[in-house]
């Protein structure tokens, strides 16, 4: 399991450890990582170090130390910028800055202009972030991002909340790395919300604790090994009612796209039979993709099948009553889009999904969470992870709250955070696609749980995949997302 430690489960197993460990073990084993990394990174010889006030500064002390070394013939020529604090350094970080000082590493006072850095090293802040950059050192952070050279970050982006993956602010700022080494455990805001922009390339360096060393984590994230039980290929003597039926509730006037491509993403991850039940019906066949047979949300029952609630349903009297029908019946659902604003407006409906027995899958990006909660956007995105664990608990639902590192949350406490797709997903009508393929495991008989997290995956590796072959980021289209989660699913099956 890739855990994720949050900085108090850190802190505790740095606890434990300091009781077994000679003092500044693990800063000269980070020190060591971190220079190992830079080395890889290295193409050329001119490095920038950033050296802050605390154990962060004294890692990249440590590098700074590494690289330049005490023989004339070191390979870096290393500059630092260190900035001690107000209180007297800890013995460690004098240790560390004696090293640095003895080295061929040169002390500046402020950031050399016109020098081009093969690497810049950012060890300014750690995870004892605790407020936002202010004064010389936002300017340095502001500089440092517009150079656009490669940075190595020690442990976290320095300005980013390794909780959280927010930006600390209001506006704050963080420095953008090219790759991170993140120290003992990953954290989860490398790897949701601004967390992934920030942190480039996440490296874990475990500093030779072993994993039965430390106590479990929050948090993971979301691999095939996560939902490989329900992955198997298809028995031959199989009929397409082994695979179950999903029918797609949606479609209000002007917006009979959504359903349709959910339904689509349902078909191509392999449901039985798939419907359309539009509350406004415009179509009695969808030619581009006749397999999906279309009906009138009013009339329709979905007998034992799937219903996948919500792309484009808009929130008329009869959106309200096929809404209440469906949290009333005991078929599994995946609740999306304009069925989440119905909910958020209504501690009824809010009651009844929670008192249900059947299982319900709840996709809201972050506004629709926000209105489930009841508070702002900024506030969920300020911290995704609480905020899908309280609505999973709350409505008694898995979670899927999207955007970049989506969050899935169970009403057990369980958190996930998915590591694939980009951004070429920020177009309309995704999001109906990935209630689709929800739909779609559902039907075939996967647990809530699992079919939350393999159908994120899916489809956010069925993004990478346009992407990695020309058709994306830019210009990626929704449309095309159901042929190649059907590729990744398959892949994933053998
Ligand atoms: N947890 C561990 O066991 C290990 C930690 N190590 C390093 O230690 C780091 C944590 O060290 P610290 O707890 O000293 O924390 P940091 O080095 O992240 O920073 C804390 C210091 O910065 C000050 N500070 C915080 N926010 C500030 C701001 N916005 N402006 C100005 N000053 C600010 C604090 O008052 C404090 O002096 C980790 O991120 C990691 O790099 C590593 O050496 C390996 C082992
Ligand atoms: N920048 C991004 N990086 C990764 N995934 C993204 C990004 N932006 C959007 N997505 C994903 O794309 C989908 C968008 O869904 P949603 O916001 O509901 O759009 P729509 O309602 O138009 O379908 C979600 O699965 C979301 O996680
Ligand atoms: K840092």
């Amino acid at each position: 399991m890739k855990s994720l430690y949050s900085v108090a489960e850190i802190r505790s197993i740095e606890h434990a450890l300091a009781a077994t460990l000679p003092a500044g073990t693990l800063m000269r084993r980070a020190g060591e990582a971190a220079t190992s990394a830079a080395r890889d990174m290295l193409a050329g010889h001119k490095v920038l170090v950033l050296a802050g006030p605390g154990n962060n500064g004294s890692d990249a002390l440590e590098v700074a130390a590494n690289l330049a070394g005490p023989d004339t013939d070191a390979q870096a020529d290393v500059t630092v910028l260190y900035f001690p604090g107000a209180a007297a350094p800890s013995v460690e970080t004098a240790q560390a800055l004696a090293r640095a000082r003895a080295s061929k590493a040169h002390f500046a006072g402020t950031l050399p202009l016109g020098r081009d850095w093969s690497l810049i090293v950012d060890g300014l802040f750690g995870i004892g972030l605790e407020r936002p950059l202010a004064g010389a050192m936002r300017a340095l952070v502001d500089s440092i991002n517009e150079l656009g050279r490669p940075v190595l970050a020690l442990d976290v982006p320095s300005g980013l909340d390794a909780d959280t993956g927010a930006v600390i602010g209001p506006d704050g700022v963080a420095i953008r790395a090219t790759r991170t080494i993140t120290f003992i455990g990953d954290k989860p805001g490398l790897h949701t919300f601004e967390g992934r922009d920030y942190a480039g390339q996440v490296q874990l360096a475990p500093l030779g604790i072993d994993p039965g060393q430390r106590p479990p984590a929050g948090a993971c994230l979301n691999e095939p090994a996560l939902f490989s039980l329900h992955l198997a290929p298809r028995r031959q003597n199989s009929h397409k009612g082994s695979f179950g039926d999903v029918a797609v509730i949606g479609g209000a006037k002007g917006m009979a796209g959504a359903p349709l491509l959910a339904a689509r993403g349902a078909l191509f991850c392999g449901a039985g039979r798939v419907f359309v039940a539009a509350i406004d019906p415009l179509t009695a066949v969808d030619f581009a993709q006749p397999e999906i047979m279309m009906r009138d949300a009013q009339e329709f029952d979905s007998g034992d099948g799937t219903l996948v609630i919500g792309p484009g349903m808009g929130d008329s009297v009869i959106a309200m009553r096929v809404l209440f029908k469906a949290l009333e019946g005991t078929a599994p659902l995946v609740i999306d889009a304009d069925a989440l604003n119905l909910i958020a407006a209504s501690p009824d409906l809010q009651g009844r999904l929670a008192q249900r027995a059947a299982p319900a899958i709840l996709t809201p990006h972050p506004l629709e969470a926000a209105r489930l909660l009841g508070v702002t956007s900024s506030v969920v995105q300020g911290d995704r992870l609480a905020a899908a664990r309280e609505l999973a608990s709350r409505l008694n639902a898995v979670v899927v709250l999207k955007g970049s590192g989506s969050v899935i949350a169970n009403a057990s406490g369980a958190v996930v955070i998915n590591p694939t797709g980009n951004a070429g997903l920020a177009t309309a009508g995704s999001g109906d696609v990935l209630a689709g393929i929800c739909g779609s495991l559902l039907a075939q008989g996967w647990e809530a749980w699992e079919a939350a997290l393999g159908a994120v995956w899916v489809h956010g590796a069925a993004a990478d995949r346009l992407v990695a072959h020309g058709s994306g980021p830019i210009g990626l289209t929704a449309g095309e997302l159901p042929l190649a989660a059907r590729a990744v699913l398959n892949a994933l099956a053998r």
